[in-house]
């Protein structure tokens, strides 16, 4: 099976650097193609991925096109891909907002799409990935998508209506997160801490807290009591966080991501 890649960018090659960092794909069997070459070239020379030199080159030599461009570049990237596509070939398309309707209006009716809403910790392979497939998807085709993003991360299936939402908590997070780590890590530094070290302790620690999370089944409230002893440490800076508004930030940053999810159907 070929993976072809158009539109090499962040997401993509986090996507093809945590599929070549596995077993299961032969790394001459993924492809890119990118409006700047470098970019894939870069990933061949690093791991033996094959590179394209056109969308041609490349959907005439892939079995799975995953269309890796940025949502306002489909208008243009669409009609070419439709151009050279042959029957049996699977489009997915982890492009934000754009629906399997849409795809399917550009590129025919008969074509089988897969959306994927990945992130981009596929690259350490722990992407939260979800999935929807077009009716006429067959199952080998949703296999494929499964332990595609299976290598790199968990994937689950969602119906398309939900896909906003996931994209948000589970696709733009990462970055809130990343964020979140830099700013403890900062109150080290503040503090006297070396930037390196806080920034380990701080990342470990998120890690751990979400494996607590997920792992012992309680509300994350009850678990926040846990740590504050009382008159202790950790409330003053609970009650700081309050007082900071972060939870409202945090809940509003989700919004404002589905808004703008919405705004690009
Ligand atoms: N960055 C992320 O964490 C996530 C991104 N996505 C989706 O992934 C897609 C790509 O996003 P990013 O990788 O962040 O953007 P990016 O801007 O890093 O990558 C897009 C790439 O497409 C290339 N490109 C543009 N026009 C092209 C064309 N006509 N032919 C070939 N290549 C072309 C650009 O040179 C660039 O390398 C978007 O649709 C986005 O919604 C989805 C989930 C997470
Ligand atoms: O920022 C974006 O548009 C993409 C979609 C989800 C995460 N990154």
């Amino acid at each position: 099976m070929k993976y072809g890649f158009i539109g090499v960018g962040n997401m993509s090659s986090a996507i093809i650097r945590g599929m070549c960092a596995g077993d299961k794909f032969n790394n001459e069997d993924i492809l890119g193609y990118n409006r700047t070459a470098a970019k894939v070239e870069k990933l061949s020379a690093e791991y033996g991925v094959t590179t394209c030199y056109s969308t041609q080159e490349l959907v005439e030599k892939s079995d799975v096109i995953v269309l890796g461009v940025k949502p306002q570049m489909l208008p243009s990237v669409l009609p070419e891909v439709k151009k050279y596509m042959k029957d049996g070939q699977l489009i997915v398309s982890i492009a934000a907002g754009k629906e399997i309707s849409y795809l399917k209006e550009e590129l025919g009716e008969n074509v089988h799409v897969i959306r994927v809403m990945p992130n981009v910790n596929s690259r350490v392979l722990s992407s939260t990935s979800c999935y929807t497939a077009s009716e006429d998807s067959t199952e080998e085709e949703i296999k494929a998508v499964e332990e595609m993003f299976g290598a790199v991360g968990s994937i689950i299936k969602l119906t398309e209506d939900q896909f906003g939402i996931f994209s948000a908590v589970g696709g733009a997070s990462p970055a809130f997160t990343y964020m979140y780590i830099d700013a403890l890590a900062r109150g080290g530094v503040k503090a006297g801490m070396p930037k390196d070290l806080a920034l380990k302790i701080a990342a470990d620690s998120v890690m751990g807290s979400a494996k607590m999370v997920l792992e012992s089944g309680k509300h994350p409230y009850a678990l926040v009591d846990e740590v504050c002893s009382p008159g202790g440490t950790t409330i003053e800076g609970v009650c700081t966080l309050h007082e900071k508004a972060f939870m409202d930030a945090a809940e509003k940053a989700v919004t404002a991501v589905i808004e703008k999810d919405n705004r690009l159907k």
